[in-house]
C-alpha cells in the first residue's frame, strides 16, 4: 500500500462536497487536501520493463497482449467489445473514469445490451494516466473503478501511457501482465488459442423474429450493436456459433462479425466460408474486422500481424471506388495483405494513414467487407449506411 496525494478539484455542490469528500468525511464543503491509500502494482512487459501503478480494479494478477486504444471516449463500449479478449488495453486519452459507467444489465426490446457490447467486460486489464473516481453522467450508475471490481478486472492509473504507447509503437507486438505483490504470474500470448471459441454463441439466437430479410450473422465475439442495427434495417438475424455448417442454412445475407485474435486461427470458419464462396450462391456475404479478414482468407488471400495495430476513433479511411472519404472507428491488430488478393476480388476500402486493407470485394458477386467498425459506438455513425445489404458503391 502507498499513500497518495489526491487534491480534491471538483465540488459538486458547496454543500456536499465531491464524492471522495463524503467518502473520507469531508463535509466542510470546501475542497481540501487528502491522503488515501492505493494499493500498488506493476506492469512487467516482456523486455522486463517495469512501471509501477495504482490499482483501482480488481487486486488480481493477469497477463495478456498489450495495445493501445486513441479514443477520447468510448470505455464502456471499448472494455466489452470482445474484440478485446486476451488483451492488456492502454487509453491514450489522459483521463478516464470521469463520465463513469451506464447499467451495462440493461438489455433493449430485443434483448441485447443496452448501453454496453456484450455481457462482460473483455479485456484482461486496464492501464490508464489519471483515473477519476468521480463522475458525472445523466446516465451514470456506477464509477469505472467499481465496475471493474465487481468483474474482477485489473486496472492501474499512474501509469505513463504516452511512454508505453511509444514503446508499443516501435516494438510492435507488446506481451505484458499487470503483477500484483505476492501473485506472481507467466506472460503468455493469447493469440496462440483461437480466441473466437471462446466468445461465440454456443447455440443459434434469434433477433428480429418475423422481420423480411432473414440474416445468417456468424459470431465471433460479435457487438450487439450490430445486431441491433441489422435488426433496425429489417432483418431476422440468426445468429449462430462460429463452427456452423453455413452450406446448410437457408438465408438471404450471410454476415460475419468482429471478433478477437488471429483470424488465421480460426480454420472451420474459414473453409465454411470458403464453401459458401466456392457454392456461387446468389445471397450477399458481409464482413465487419474479423468478418473481412475470414473472408479475405477463405478467398484465398494472406494475413499478418500488423506492426501496432490500429485502435481508435479517427481513422481515415477511402472507398477505393468512389474516392469518398470516412472518419472511422476500429480496433484491428492483424490486416490483409491486399496484394495477395486472388483474382476476381479487389480491395474495397484502404486506411488513409498508412495504407493498410480496410475491406475487400468480390468484382462480381456481392461479397463485400469492411475492416472497420461502421456501426461502431462511441464515434461518428456516418459508416453505418454501408450495412445496406444492397450493396455499397
Ligand atoms: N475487431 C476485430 O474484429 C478484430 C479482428 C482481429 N482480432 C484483429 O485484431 O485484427
Amino acid at each position: 500500500m502507498t499513500k497518495i496525494l489526491l487534491a480534491c478539484s471538483v465540488v459538486k455542490s458547496l454543500r456536499q462536497g465531491c464524492v471522495v469528500c463524503r467518502k473520507v468525511g469531508n463535509t466542510s464543503g470546501w475542497p481540501r487536501l487528502f491522503s488515501v491509500k492505493a494499493q500498488t502494482a506493476h506492469l512487467v512487459l516482456e523486455d522486463g520493463t517495469r512501471m509501477k501503478g495504482f490499482s483501482f480494479g480488481h487486486s488480481g494478477s493477469v497477463a495478456g497482449e498489450l495495445v493501445f486504444n486513441t479514443g477520447l471516449v468510448g470505455y464502456p463500449e471499448a472494455l466489452t467489445d470482445p474484440s478485446y479478449r486476451g488483451q492488456i488495453l492502454t487509453l491514450t486519452y489522459p483521463i478516464v473514469g470521469n463520465y463513469g459507467v451506464p447499467n451495462t444489465q440493461e438489455l433493449d426490446e430485443l434483448g441485447l445490451r443496452k448501453h454496453v457490447e456484450s455481457a462482460n467486460i473483455q479485456v484482461s486489464g486496464l492501464l490508464v494516466q489519471d483515473y477519476s473516481n468521480e463522475y458525472s453522467h445523466w446516465n451514470s450508475v456506477k464509477s469505472l473503478g467499481q465496475w471493474l471490481q465487481e468483474e474482477k478486472v485489473p486496472a492501474l492509473f499512474g501509469i505513463d501511457t504516452r511512454m508505453l504507447t511509444k514503446i508499443i509503437r516501435d516494438k510492435g507486438t507488446v506481451l505484458a501482465k499487470i503483477e500484483f505483490d505476492g501473485q506472481p504470474i507467466e506472460i503468455s500470448d493469447p493469440n496462440q488459442k483461437n480466441l473466437i471459441a471462446e466468445v461465440s454463441t454456443k447455440e443459434i439466437k434469434v433477433f428480429g423474429k418475423g422481420n423480411p430479410i432473414k440474416v445468417v450473422a456468424v459470431d465471433c465475439g460479435v457487438k450487439h450493436n450490430i445486431i441491433r442495427l441489422l435488426v433496425k434495417q429489417g432483418a431476422e438475424v440468426h445468429l449462430v456459433p462460429w463452427d456452423q455448417d453455413l452450406l446448410s442454412l437457408d438465408y438471404d445475407g450471410l454476415f460475419i462479425s468482429n471478433g478477437p485474435g488471429d483470424p488465421s486461427l480460426a480454420e472451420t470458419l474459414i473453409n465454411n466460408v470458403r464453401k459458401v464462396l466456392e457454392s456461387d450462391r446468389p445471397q450477399p456475404v458481409f464482413g465487419i474486422c474479423m468478418g473481412n479478414q475470414i473472408t479475405a482468407l477463405a478467398a484465398g488471400a494472406k494475413s499478418y500481424k500488423l506492426p501496432m495495430g490500429n485502435r481508435g476513433q479517427n481513422q481515415p479511411v477511402l472507398n477505393v471506388m468512389t474516392g469518398q472519404a470516412f472518419i472511422t472507428a476500429q480496433n484491428h491488430g492483424y490486416g490483409i495483405d491486399s496484394k495477395s488478393l486472388p483474382a476476381g476480388w479487389s480491395p474495397l476500402f484502404v486506411n488513409a494513414n498508412d495504407g493498410t486493407n480496410e475491406g475487400i470485394m468480390h468484382n462480381t458477386k456481392p461479397v463485400f467487407t469492411a475492416q472497420f467498425h461502421p456501426e461502431a459506438k462511441g464515434g461518428p455513425t456516418d459508416t453505418e449506411v454501408i450495412k445496406d445489404f444492397d450493396g455499397v458503391a
